[in-house]
């Protein structure tokens, strides 16, 4: 069975970890750029990119994690995750910071303001419903979140959400791209381009594991053709599941 690979340098990967557990899948810490080659699919977690960046450049993981996007596996990116899937990021600390690339896209890293701005927000997630089941809507959770304000033409649009007034009023004098989002009033939280799956909030703090799901089916489908399977036989990806909050979650969907 083809084994997924979580980015174990710094942030919510435990949660991650935790999460696949509900599902039955076993995920395995990647902090060696030799351990990549023992897993099928990654995801990299939400946490501070510029300090990831700094451990993945120490540890020298930023070429094998690229060549892992280029070979066309499955990689899911959430909050600072999705920062280093971008190939452009803005709102950086001075002096930028290295990303892997390959979503086709811009993001902005503290667009939704600083910690304290942190929210939780109901998502419209059509694309995940029809796939998954369950709700229409996805509990966001963001914190001192990113938003991606441009995308290309590969890129399927999964979530939008309306830009808080606050965060409008702050982003007031910044020039495009944002302005053209302001006159929108939403920007873009949830992407897929091929087997890349970006989110700028986090499903892994939640007790509703659809995203999880979703991206399992995706790797599923490329370990298929390689004749090897992802999900344990018997295994159900569905909410029927009884999640085990055996981590504690941020916020669960019961309540
Ligand atoms: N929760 C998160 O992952 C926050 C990401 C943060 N905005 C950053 O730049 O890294």
């Amino acid at each position: 069975m083809a084994l997924v690979g979580v980015l174990a340098l710094q942030g919510s990967f435990n949660e991650h970890i935790a999460a696949l557990r509900r599902l039955g899948v076993k995920g395995v810490e990647i902090r060696k750029p030799a351990q990549l080659d023992s897993v099928a699919s990654l995801i990299i977690p939400g946490g501070e990119s510029t300090t990831m960046a700094k451990l993945a450049e120490y540890h020298n993981l930023f070429p094998a994690l690229r060549e892992f996007v280029k070979m066309g596996k499955p990689v899911w990116g959430t909050c600072a995750g999705l920062i280093f899937l971008a190939n452009k990021a803005v709102g950086q600390k001075t002096g930028g910071q290295e990303l892997v690339g390959g979503l086709d896209c811009t993001v902005h890293r503290n667009f939704f303001g600083s910690q304290i701005q942190s929210f939780e927000g109901e998502l419209a997630v059509p694309e995940l419903a029809s796939k998954e089941g369950g709700p229409e809507t996805f509990p966001g959770v963001f914190i001192r979140a990113p938003a991606i304000l441009e995308v290309g033409p590969e890129v399927h649009v999964l979530a939008d959400y309306p830009v808080p007034s606050d965060v409008l009023d702050s982003n007031s004098t910044i020039e495009s791209p944002e302005e053209k989002i302001q006159s929108e009033k939403k920007v873009i939280v949830a992407v897929r381009q091929g087997n890349l799956l970006g989110t700028a909030f986090h499903p892994e703090l939640t007790a509703d594991t659809r995203w999880h799901s979703y991206f399992l089916k995706m790797a599923n489908d490329v370990a298929e053709g390689a004749s090897t399977s992802i999900i344990a036989v018997g295994v159900d990806l569905g909410l029927n599941n009884q999640p085990r909050n055996d981590l504690p979650i941020y916020r669960s969907i019961e309540n």
